[in-house]
């Protein structure tokens, strides 16, 4: 295989994979592993050339532009209503690799409780046990040095890691003496170092963060390098890059169902010929939370109200199409940690140096991170708690479908239960030497993606709603205050930090907390739920395997699928999911055989 011209495909292909993506490119590069399968892989961005603002670590977080470059989608958010109409810039990977290719290399699970949620849900296997095997089977985890295990306590645990796996994980090979402050710290005000806890499902605590980097060449290692390059040479696995998938094309099957028969795509980024390429099993959609909700959209398939305000006619009238959307957010509460530089070989030349252990090499000063619970982070938990359960569907749109109210009640007692009893987290806290952010892991509130048009060109909506439930803005009020607890311990304190700037420790009650908070909230790029695998009668779009309700041969891999945020960052768990659903549909008659004998 290679990357073909539009012209140069095949005439059918056995499974199209919609996005190459780190779902999408897992997808794609096992079903290929079978020679008779034949796989094709649609991908609207193209492959970047090896940039420093991809593949040195440092460059991470943004630090050498990758989110304004040419292998970013550049989305706005809708304005956010509840928080002063701010727009929020989007950035997500459009590139082979997909936002792996973008994102800041932090490689962790979410606890237990987080994926026990899932199958709670109604989803049998997609539990923590259910998913521990392809989390490990993700992986090629290189174990800390001795040395590094002596000096920094960088424990791991042997029977939750992977060897040999397509994405290499190791932990940063620079980590500055300042990051064992903040353990310290946590460690005053009662917390446990974890054992692991970016592996073991016990993610309640402090731990140093392994990072999606591989151990030799200190370069990211991402869906491109772990799933695509190995996959490329098959006979079987084609990829048609810069190419922009319009829709899926369904007719009414002889026994009466709705199947997919076709891809319709625009080449040349958009600008080209819009064509279709025809598929004889299945269509994997792995566009990602923004664009999958928009192609079923475009393709027919959505809450009816909203496809005939834009002239599609609906072929499944499933109103979760884009429901249900979440993410993270975050907010840096600015200090001064007069930290020593750790830039001491900087630039191209600090990359250079052999073997690669420069500062260039590993995330500047995030290498520590602490997950704490409401218990911890509010004063008045139990009330969060209570007023949450008591709340009617006010918070959320008069629009939303009452299937997708009954999914967000049930999630709702999953979140309250989790939360009470300290199983999930609801705060992510990192400390860097210009700020002290905090993360919201649970938010209460729920978005919507919509199509804008039925041109399969404009950005859909993106309206994560931040704050419709005022009881997020109030966790976020109480964050700042948690931070101010962590600065005032005395590990901290020995690093002589000047003081709070913003929001400023005079503001001290919720209404200027929340203010602030309104002011300051951004996102940490999790978005995902919008095509949610949950029960159909509780607003899913696709059942336990993955499926599209509705139609016999569609299927979702990627982070629409996630029906609940877990408490984490969430690249492992989407690399877990898509190594999952690979075996699902391996497993299936019509891989098998190549028929389906009953849809
Ligand atoms: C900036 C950033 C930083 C992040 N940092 C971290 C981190 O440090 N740690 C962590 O664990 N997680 C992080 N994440 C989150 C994580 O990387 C993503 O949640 C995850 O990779 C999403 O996977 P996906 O398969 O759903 O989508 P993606 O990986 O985004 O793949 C979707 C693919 O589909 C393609 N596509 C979209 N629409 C179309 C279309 N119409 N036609 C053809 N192709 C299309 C896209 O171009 C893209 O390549 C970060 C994300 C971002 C964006």
């Amino acid at each position: 295989g290679t990357y073909y011209n539009a012209s140069d495909l095949r005439n059918c292909y056995d499974y199209i994979v919609v996005g190459a993506g780190n779902a999408g490119l897992v997808v794609a590069n096992r079903l290929s592993e079978d020679p008779r399968v034949k796989v094709l892989v649609i991908e609207a961005g193209d492959l970047d050339q090896g940039e420093d603002y991809i593949k040195i670590p440092r460059f991470g977080a943004n630090q050498g532009g990758a989110f304004q470059s040419q292998y970013s989608w550049k989305y706005s958010s809708a304005p956010q209503e509840f928080i002063n109409n701010r727009i929020i810039s989007v950035p997500a990977g459009k590139v082979v690799g997909g936002s792996t290719a973008l994102n800041a290399l932090m490689w962790q699970r979410g606890t237990k409780a987080d994926y026990d949620a899932w199958e709670a849900l109604g989803n049998p296997g997609w539990g923590w046990d259910g998913l521990l095997p392809y989390f490990k089977k993700v992986e090629n985890f290189a174990a800390p040095e001795p040395e590094r295990v002596a000096a920094y306590n960088l424990t791991y645990e042997p029977s939750v890691r992977g060897t040999g796996g397509p994405i290499s994980v190791s932990f940063g090979a620079v980590l500055p003496e300042f990051n064992k402050k903040f353990i310290d710290s946590f460690e005053e005000l009662g917390f446990a170092k974890e054992k692991d806890g970016a592996g073991t499902g016990d993610a309640i605590g402090t731990f140093w963060t392994p990072t999606s980097v591989d151990n030799t060449s200190k370069e990211r290692s991402y869906a491109k390098t772990g799933y695509f390059e190995p996959a490329v040479d098959r006979e079987n696995f084609d990829a048609l890059l810069d190419t922009i998938v319009t829709k899926v094309i369904t007719r009414q099957n002889r026994y009466g169902k709705r199947e997919v028969t076709a891809v319709e795509f625009a080449t040349q980024g958009g600008a080209g010929e819009r064509k279709t390429i025809t598929v004889s099993r299945e269509v994997i959609l792995s566009a990602g939370a923004m664009q999958t909700p928009k192609i079923l959209q475009l393709s027919g398939i959505g809450p009816q109200s909203l496809l005939s305000q834009h002239g599609i006619s609906t072929v499944v009238n499933l109103p979760g199409v884009g429901q249900n959307y979440q993410d993270h957010t975050f907010m840096r509460i600015l200090q001064n940690i007069p930290v020593p530089p750790i830039d001491d070989v900087a630039g191209a030349a600090g990359w250079a140096q052999t073997p690669r252990t420069g500062p260039w090499t590993g995330m500047q000063h995030i290498n520590v991170l602490n997950f704490a619970p409401l218990s911890k982070v509010s004063d008045r938990a139990e009330s969060i708690l209570t007023r949450y359960a008591a709340q009617s569907s006010g918070q959320y749109l008069p629009t939303t479908d009452a299937t997708v109210i009954s999914g967000y009640n049930k999630q709702k007692a999953q979140i309250i239960a989790g939360l009470r009893d300290n199983t999930l987290t609801s705060t992510e806290v990192i400390l860097s030497a210009a700020a002290i952010i905090t993360y919201n892991q649970h938010p209460f509130s729920r978005g919507e993606v919509k199509i804008v048009s039925d041109d399969p060109l404009d950005h859909p909506s993106l309206d994560f709603r931040y704050g419709a439930n005022p009881l997020d803005l109030e966790i976020h009020a109480d964050s700042v205050r948690f931070a101010r607890t962590i600065m005032d311990t005395e590990a901290i304190a020995s690093l002589n930090p000047a003081e709070e700037t913003s929001p400023g420790r005079s503001v001290t009650d919720d209404a200027g907390l929340i203010e602030w908070s309104k002011n300051a909230i951004s996102t940490i790029f999790h978005s995902c739920g919008t095509a949610a695998m949950m029960p159909l009668a509780d607003g899913g779009v696709v059942d336990s395997e993955l499926k599209v309700y509705g139609v016999s041969n569609l299927r979702v891999v990627d982070a629409s699928v996630v029906p609940i945020v877990p408490g984490t960052h969430i690249q492992a768990t989407i690399y877990a999911i898509a190594e999952k659903a690979s075996d699902i549909i391996k497993n299936s008659e019509v891989y098998q055989t190549g028929y389906a004998t009953s849809s």
